[in-house]
């Protein structure tokens, strides 16, 4: 019997959600409440599903979203969620179908990238997508950080309240405007996630009510927020309780200065686990002790797919200035997949890039001689500034066609600032 790789309807919905908890390794049903608050994500055409027999066997959900490139823009991107094959049906091909299937509507439909956070680090590089940006978590071990412990509030004129999720609701949208049009690599949230994160709507995962800190300048304006849970963690007679943080965002280096010493002042927390940061965050150095925080973990985090590399060349700043010819090799190669399952080509080509700090300009370049030849996924592991062609070339995941070409385009690519992706999604 064929398996057969569709879009989802309504009527679906529930059976597609079974197979996503399944592939997901959650218990599979939903209650016809958490299924409701489900719906909200449903969009006609961007749910796909393969089927055996009547029966939901894999998921695939995408969506709109804006990534900011460097410099600030908001660039369309076809951001890809709950992928799952369940586990009789694995490794046949079904998520090459899915994914070759999505990613051409996306470039049907003008998106410039692709983007995902990856479950495992094998998966996606096959597609086209390559780590774009990184993530860390560090431990602040309190009582070793050399704080003041009489501190009692920001000391620049600013205050620091608690919130509840409903105020929440109210600033963070706009907060986080403002935070996202500064940060590389950060992502559009739309209203439904200011709900899913603030428990107004209940997906089915477990939910506790967490603490919210808002941290407003000495003007009142609202510049930080945080959202962060505690353990209630006491043996020998003594609080050893850890603040664990869910989210903190800061328009301002004042604002995460002041909720992390806040974070770090609470009576009884002993330790405060960062959640997950940006690798260049603040943090550390805003201790005495920069190794009172330590790293507790370091991954890869978003992933993009560059669909047109004209538009995501053109969409970036750049701080160098510069003239390259970029051969970008794209297609990938399962070799179950069909010619036309590969949608190789999607964006593969001779582009030459004229960049300064004035603005960049990229077009095809024809049969002039390329600088450089990397796989489209390589692009997009530099296309956020995060990482270094030399670096690239020294693994030979790049080519240098003219001498020294990955150091003239690192010049013109690497940024003072690291990208991070605050969102899971
Ligand atoms: C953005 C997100 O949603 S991330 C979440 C991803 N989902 C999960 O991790 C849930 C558990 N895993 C799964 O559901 C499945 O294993 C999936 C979705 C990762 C892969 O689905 P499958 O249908 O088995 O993939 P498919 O058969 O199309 O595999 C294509 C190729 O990728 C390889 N591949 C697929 N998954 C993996 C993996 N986890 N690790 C290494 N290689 C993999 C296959 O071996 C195959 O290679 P080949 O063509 O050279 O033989």
């Amino acid at each position: 019997m064929t398996t057969d790789v569709r879009t989802v309807t309504e009527a679906d919905f529930a059976d597609w959600h079974r197979a996503l908890r399944t592939g997901f390794l959650h218990e599979p049903v939903l209650t016809a409440e958490q299924l409701d608050a489900r719906r909200r994500q449903f969009v006609e055409g961007r749910l796909l599903g393969a089927f055996d027999g009547g029966r939901c066997v894999a998921t695939y959900r995408s969506f709109a979203q804006e990534v900011t490139a460097v410099g600030g823009a908001p660039v369309p991107a076809n951001a890809v969620s709950n992928v799952t094959v369940t586990p009789t049906h694995r490794r046949r091909g079904l998520l090459t179908r899915m994914m070759n299937r999505d990613l051409a509507a996306a470039k049907e439909r003008g998106d410039v990238v692709g983007t995902l956070i990856a479950a495992e680090y094998p998966i996606y590089g096959r597609y086209g997508f390559g780590p774009a940006t990184w993530t860390t978590q560090w431990t602040v071990e309190v009582p070793r950080a050399g704080l003041d412990p009489r501190w009692s509030g920001p000391e620049d004129g600013g205050r620091i309240d608690l919130v509840d999720g409903e105020d929440v609701r109210k600033l963070g949208p706009e907060l986080y405007e403002r935070v996202r049009r500064a940060q590389p690599g950060a992502v559009s949230r739309d209203e439904l996630y200011w709900q899913v994160h603030t428990g107004a709507v209940r997906f089915g995962t477990e939910w506790t009510e967490p603490f919210y800190a808002v941290y407003r300048s000495a003007s009142g304006e609202v510049e930080g927020l945080v959202s962060y849970e505690s353990d209630d963690n006491w043996h020998d007679k003594q609080p050893h309780d850890t603040a664990d943080v869910n989210w903190l965002i800061a328009a301002t280096p004042a604002a995460e200065r002041a909720l992390w010493r806040y974070l770090c002042s609470i009576d009884w927390i002993t330790k405060v686990k960062s959640g997950w940061r940006g690798p260049d965050d603040l943090l550390p150095f805003f201790l005495p002790d920069p190794r009172a925080a330590r790293v507790t973990e370091h991954a890869d985090w978003l992933w993009v797919r560059i669909l047109d590399v004209v538009r995501a060349l053109e969409a970036r700043t750049y701080e160098g200035t510069g003239s390259l010819v970029l051969e970008v090799v794209d297609g990938w190669g399962s070799p179950r997949a069909s010619e036309a399952e590969r949608g190789g080509g999607l964006a593969g080509g001779r582009f030459r890039l004229e960049a300064s700090p004035e603005g960049a300009s990229c077009a095809p370049a024809g049969g002039a001689a390329a600088d450089l030849t990397l796989p489209v996924g390589e692009l997009a592991t530099v296309w956020l500034g995060d990482e270094s062609l030399v670096r690239l070339a020294a693994l030979g995941r790049v080519r240098e066609e003219r001498e020294g070409a990955a150091r003239k385009a690192d010049a013109l690519f690497r940024t003072s600032g690291r990208p991070w992706c605050p969102d899971i999604f």
